[in-house]
């Protein structure tokens, strides 16, 4: 098991090249919010944009969109419900983003099935949420995990439902074998959360705290590992999944020196300083 620890970041957050353009730093797909839950995608789709990302799409209800634009008109919007623009949407993108207040309808069920059958491995799928929920309900969605080799981001209840590992009994034994046949990263988000790797190794966040415990907590980080994979393209994603864990955390702590609670939007507005602190000297 490895600690994370700041190098992580010097390792994986760089000065971008001078001929470089918003093509060069990923088209990243966010899908999510129905009509009760719009705060989860516009968070993530804000973490998404405030990372650097260069191109940033959000499939959500239209019921969000003047909220979506207010917020972040970096953003460009379809309606989740247009079949043929989601499909046009997840052919375009390089990084997708699947989960956040997606909800657990017939509605919701049916964009989860369209994003895991248009999905490719050579895209990078993320799934956290109701989409987590909603797979754990639907064996029938787990063969895509095995081709698609997804990131899933699940809080301990939401690994319970998947797993069947009751919250008490999940340790990295038990954990590991579940992750390793699901062939996907898992990020075990709690106190000092846990990131299960595909090849079998363990990082261990040892920072972050209660002061985090805010709902949109999960969809801000969901949205920053999409912005990371998204820009920085190493062979090896597995530091960069790594580094924008430990980013959200820190940013946490260091806001916690002054807040009794950290807001998810409190994260947001310091992303962009934070990894700018962050490039090697
Ligand atoms: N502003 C918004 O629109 C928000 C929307 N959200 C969305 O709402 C949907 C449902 O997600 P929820 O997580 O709220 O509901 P869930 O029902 O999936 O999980 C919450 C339950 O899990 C329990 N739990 C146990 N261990 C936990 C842990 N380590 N971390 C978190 N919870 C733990 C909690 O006590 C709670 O009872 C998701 O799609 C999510 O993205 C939430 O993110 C809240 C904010
Ligand atoms: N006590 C805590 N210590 C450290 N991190 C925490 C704590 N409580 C919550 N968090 C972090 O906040 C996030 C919560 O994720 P999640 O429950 O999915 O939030 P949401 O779905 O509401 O956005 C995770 O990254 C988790 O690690
Ligand atoms: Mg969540």
């Amino acid at each position: 098991m490895h600690v994370l620890s700041k190098n992580i970041l010097n390792q994986i957050i760089t000065t971008r090249p001078s001929e470089s353009h918003k093509g060069n730093y990923g088209r990243v797909l966010t899908v999510g919010g129905n009509s009760q839950f719009g705060g989860a995608i516009i968070l993530a789709t804000s973490a998404v944009i405030h990372c650097g990302a260069g191109l940033s799409t959000c499939a959500t209800s239209v019921d969000n969109l003047t909220a979506l634009h207010t917020i972040v008109p970096e953003a460009m919007f379809i309606p989740f419900d247009s079949e043929y623009k989601l499909i046009d949407a997840l052919t375009n993108a390089d990084v997708i983003l699947v989960g956040p207040g997606l909800g657990t309808n017939e509605d919701s069920l049916k964009i989860l099935q369209i994003v895991l059958q248009h999905a490719i491995p050579e895209q990078q799928l993320i799934i956290d949420g109701s989409a987590i929920t909603m797979i754990a309900e639907h064996h029938e969605f787990l063969p895509f995990l095995k081709e698609l080799h997804p990131i899933l981001t699940p809080h301990q209840m939401e690994w319970q439902r998947l797993s069947n590992i009751k919250i008490s009994e999940q340790d990295d034994i038990k954990n590991t074998l579940y992750q390793q046949k699901l062939q996907s990263t898992v990020v075990l988000k709690k106190y000092h959360t846990t990131i299960y790797h595909r090849d079998g190794s363990i990082s261990q966040l040892a920072i972050g705290g209660p002061y985090m415990a805010t709902g949109g907590m999960g969809d801000t980080l969901a949205g920053m590992i999409a912005g990371f994979l998204a820009q920085f393209k190493l062979k090896n994603y597995d530091y960069v999944v790594d580094a924008a864990v430990y980013a959200h955390s820190a940013i946490a702590d260091k806001i916690s020196t002054t807040k009794y609670v950290v807001l998810p939007t409190n994260i947001i507005t310091e992303i962009q300083s934070f990894m700018k602190l962050s490039v090697a000297p």
